[in-house]
């Protein structure tokens, strides 16, 4: 195993004048689960593009597994799994002709192919549904089957781009899983994920804003960073007049309701405990007992609005 499965430094790309990524500086670790967040058109899709190898880099150094991508691709492409967001197996070939091709395809030995072959369907849960068309299959097993595929040469790096959207929660699950286990055999893998409950499960994260990392470190790091507009949370017996009365508020910037609760966010610059008090005050006034946690605890949604908007402000 390479020591650095993946290093990027001042990668950027232009589409004609359009900067889709720039400036991108990031290490994977070998063993590490890494995250990439940011929202559609942040320019995820267009770095993995350029990591694995699909999408020439305009500027910026990468190497993966060691190799360096510009100067020797193709062997660096042979140490990359990549799953990508749309199904790309072929939906008229069986499971099993599908890893047989990719097999082939990444050029793994005829005598090793069958081997692999047989493990995948064990560990991918593809037994017994290895005969049937792939694009027959529910959108969990073609996500596993995906993946299989992806890992039939043995790579070094694995890149999955939103592996999990559209799939149900035991496959989110099993997918998770099978991802630890991978880093837990010393494998590099990136993923990017609109889930940010599923970002918490990866060991750093990077966030993308318009092309650019804006902010990055484990997950605890993030949601310990100093907030302009910490979550409150609400609670009342009467959760629909709450809800109603909160979200006249001119101060109350959003609120989400949660089971038996409201989460709100006030705008910047507030400060929580202080409104707190006078809401709680101005709503009993109108009927209302309203219990506010000024300290609620963080989710890690509070912490990516918060670094998006400020981007905003900033721009
Ligand atoms: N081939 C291309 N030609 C022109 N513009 C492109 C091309 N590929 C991507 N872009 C633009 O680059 C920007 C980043 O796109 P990208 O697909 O990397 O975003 P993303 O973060 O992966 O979003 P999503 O979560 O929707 O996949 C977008 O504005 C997109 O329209």
């Amino acid at each position: 195993m390479p020591e650095v499965p993946i290093s990027a430094r001042g990668v950027a790309r232009r589409f004609g004048s359009f900067e889709a990524v720039r400036d991108f500086d990031l290490d994977v670790a070998q063993g590490e689960v890494f995250g990439l967040l940011g929202a559609n058109g942040a320019g995820k899709t267009t770095a993995i593009r350029m990591l694995c190898g699909t999408l020439a880099p305009s500027a910026g150094a990468i190497t993966v597994a060691g190799v360096d991508m510009l100067r020797d691709a193709r062997r660096a492409r042979s140490r990359i799994g990549y799953v990508t967001q749309r199904f790309t197996l072929y939906g008229d070939l069986t499971a099993r002709e599908n890893l047989q091709l990719q097999g082939g395809l990444y050029g793994v030995e005829p005598a090793l192919l069958g081997e692999r072959i047989a493990q995948s369907l064990q560990r991918f849960r593809l037994a017994g549904v290895e005969d049937q068309r792939a694009a027959a299959l529910p959108l969990g097993y073609q996500r596993g089957l995906a993946v299989a595929a992806a890992l039939l040469h043995q790579p070094d790096v694995l890149f999955l781009d939103e592996p999990t959207s559209g799939i149900d929660p035991l496959a989110r699950q099993q997918l998770w899983e099978l991802v630890y286990e991978l880093a837990a055999g010393g494998m590099g893998v990136l993923v990017t994920t609109h889930y940010m409950d599923e970002a918490l499960f990866c060991d750093r994260l990077a966030l993308m804003e318009r092309g650019r990392i804006i902010a990055g470190g484990t997950p605890q790091a993030l949601l310990a960073m100093p907030l302009a507009a910490p979550p409150l949370e609400v609670r009342c017996d009467d959760e629909a007049a709450s809800g109603a009365w909160l979200a006249a508020r001119p101060e109350v910037r959003e609120v989400l309701p949660r089971a038996g609760r409201h989460r709100i966010r006030l705008q910047s610059g507030l400060d929580p405990q202080a409104w707190a008090q006078a809401a709680t005050a101005q709503a009993a006034g109108q009927g209302l007992a309203l219990r506010i946690d000024a300290q609620a605890p963080r989710e890690l949604e509070d912490v990516v609005v918060a670094l998006l908007e400020q981007q905003e402000a900033a721009a």
